[in-house]
C-alpha cells in the first residue's frame, strides 16, 4: 500500500471514531501516525531541491506570500500595490510562477510575492500546490487572499492544505521541551494542569516515533495535536492575515460582518477600497518596528528610521547600526513607550526591549 492510501485509511478511521475520553488515546496514536506519513510523503521533494519552491530570493525587510484559490485577485493586488505588473484575467491559473514585487510601507521595503492559485488537494501534490506551499513556509507573513463572493468554506479549505504540510498559522510554538536520554524511560513534568492530554497519550505519541527515553517538560495546557507538532519538530509558525477581496460585489452588511473577524481585512482591488488599511495591517503582521536614533544634543533623525524586529533589544538595534557598535556600548537612553519614565528618557543596557517608534541614543566607551 502506498503512503497516500495509508493516509486515506487513517483519515477514514479517524472520521469513524467518535471523539470522547475513551477514544482520546487511540485518536492520539492515529494523529501521530498520520503526521509521520505526511512527513514521508513530503520527504522525496525535499531531497530534489530543484523542483521545490520557486527560485526567488528574499528582498527588503520581510516577505509576504499571497496564497489563495485561483482568480481571487492576487495578481491584481500585486499590480496595484507595487511597481511590478502581474497579468490578471478572469480565467483560473493565469499566474504560473512566483512574481516578486516591492511594497513601500512608510519608507520600508517589503517583498510581496504573487503566486499561482492553489486548489484543494494541493498539499498532497495537486497542481503547483506543493511548490506554492513551500514558498509560504519561507514567508514572514502569509496573506491569505479570499474572494468575498465565494462563501465561508474557502478559508477553512485553504487552512487544511497549509496545515497538512506543517504550517501553523497564527499559533505560537507550544511551550514544551523534549530532552532525549539513553535510558530511564519517559518522565513527564508539567508546570500547569493538563486538561487536553494525559500521560498515556504522551507516551503513546512518543512510542509511535520510537522515542522510549525522554524527559518531557510541559509549560502550557497543550492538545495532542500540539504535542505531535513538538515531537515532529519541523513545524513552521507563521502569522497569517485573511484578506477578503471584491467587497465591491457584496452588500455592506456582509462586508461589515466579515471585517469584524480576527486577523481579517476587507478590500476591493478594483474599486480601490481599504488598500491603505491593508498596508498597515501587513506592517503589523510582519512583526517589524521603527526605531529612531538621536545623537547627543541633537534632534532625533525622524527621516531615517531603523527597521527592527518587534521585540528587538538595544543590542539588536546596535547591530543594525553597525556590527561592532555593541562592543563599544556603555549605555543607551530611550524615549518613548518602552521608557519607564516616559515622557522622560530611561537609561538602559543591551538587553532592554524597545517599543514601536522609540527614540534611542547609544552612548559608547571612548
Ligand atoms: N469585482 C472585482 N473583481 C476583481 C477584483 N480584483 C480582481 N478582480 C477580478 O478577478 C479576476 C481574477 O483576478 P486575478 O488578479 O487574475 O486573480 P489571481 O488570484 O491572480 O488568479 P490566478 O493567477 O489565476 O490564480 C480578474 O477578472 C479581475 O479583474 C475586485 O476587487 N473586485
Ligand atoms: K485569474
Ligand atoms: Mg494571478
Amino acid at each position: 500500500m502506498g503512503i497516500s492510501e495509508k493516509i486515506d485509511e487513517i483519515m477514514l478511521e479517524m472520521n469513524r471514531t467518535q471523539k470522547n475520553k475513551a477514544t482520546e488515546y487511540h485518536l492520539g496514536l492515529l494523529k501521530a501516525k498520520l503526521a509521520r506519513y505526511r512527513a514521508e510523503l513530503l520527504e522525496p521533494e525535499k531531497k530534489s531541491k530543484a523542483g521545490e519552491g520557486f527560485d526567488v530570493s528574499k528582498a527588503g525587510y520581510g516577505r509576504v506570500a499571497l496564497i489563495g484559490f485561483p482568480s481571487v485577485g492576487k495578481s491584481t493586488l500585486l499590480s496595484k500595490l507595487t511597481n511590478t505588473e502581474s497579468s490578471a484575467a478572469s480565467y483560473e491559473f493565469t499566474t504560473l510562477t512566483a512574481i516578486p514585487g516591492v511594497l513601500e510601507i512608510d519608507g520600508a521595503k517589503v517583498q510581496l510575492l504573487d503566486l499561482p492559485g492553489i486548489v484543494e488537494g494541493a498539499s498532497s501534490g495537486r497542481g503547483r500546490g506543493r511548490q506554492v506551499i513551500a514558498v509560504a513556509k519561507t514567508a514572514d507573513l502569509v496573506l491569505m487572499m479570499l474572494d468575498v463572493t465565494k462563501g465561508p468554506n474557502q478559508r477553512r479549505l485553504l487552512e487544511i492544505e497549509l496545515e497538512a504540510v506543517g504550517l501553523r498559522l497564527n499559533q505560537t510554538r507550544p511551550d514544551v521541551i523534549l530532552k532525549p536520554k539513553t535510558a530511564g524511560g519517559i518522565t513527564i513534568n508539567n508546570t500547569v494542569p493538563l486538561t487536553k492530554i494525559d500521560a498515556r497519550s504522551i507516551q503513546g505519541v512518543l512510542g509511535a516515533y520510537k522515542m522510549h527515553n525522554m524527559d518531557v517538560m510541559i509549560r502550557e495546557d497543550i492538545t495532542t495535536d500540539q504535542f505531535v507538532d513538538v515531537v515532529l519538530g519541523n513545524r513552521k509558525y507563521v502569522p497569517c492575515l485573511y484578506c477578503y477581496n471584491k467587497i465591491d460585489a457584496v452588500s455592506l452588511e456582509e462586508v461589515d460582518r466579515i471585517a469584524r473577524e480576527p486577523n481579517t481585512v476587507v478590500i476591493s482591488c478594483q474599486a480601490d477600497l481599504n488598500l491603505d488599511t491593508l498596508l498597515k495591517r501587513i506592517w503589523q503582521g510582519i512583526g517589524l518596528n521603527r526605531v529612531y536614533t538621536k545623537k547627543r544634543g541633537e534632534r532625533p533623525d525622524l527621516g531615517d528610521p531603523l527597521i527592527v524586529k518587534k521585540d528587538a533589544t538595544i543590542e539588536q538595534v546596535c547591530n543594525s547600526i553597525h556590527r561592532s557598535l555593541s562592543l563599544k556600548f556603555k549605555y543607551a537612553l530611550v524615549w518613548g513607550k518602552s521608557s519607564k519614565f516616559a515622557p522622560q528618557p530611561q537609561k538602559v543596557g543591551l538587553q532592554h526591549v524597545c517599543a514601536a517608534d522609540d527614540v534611542v541614543t547609544i552612548c559608547t566607551k571612548v
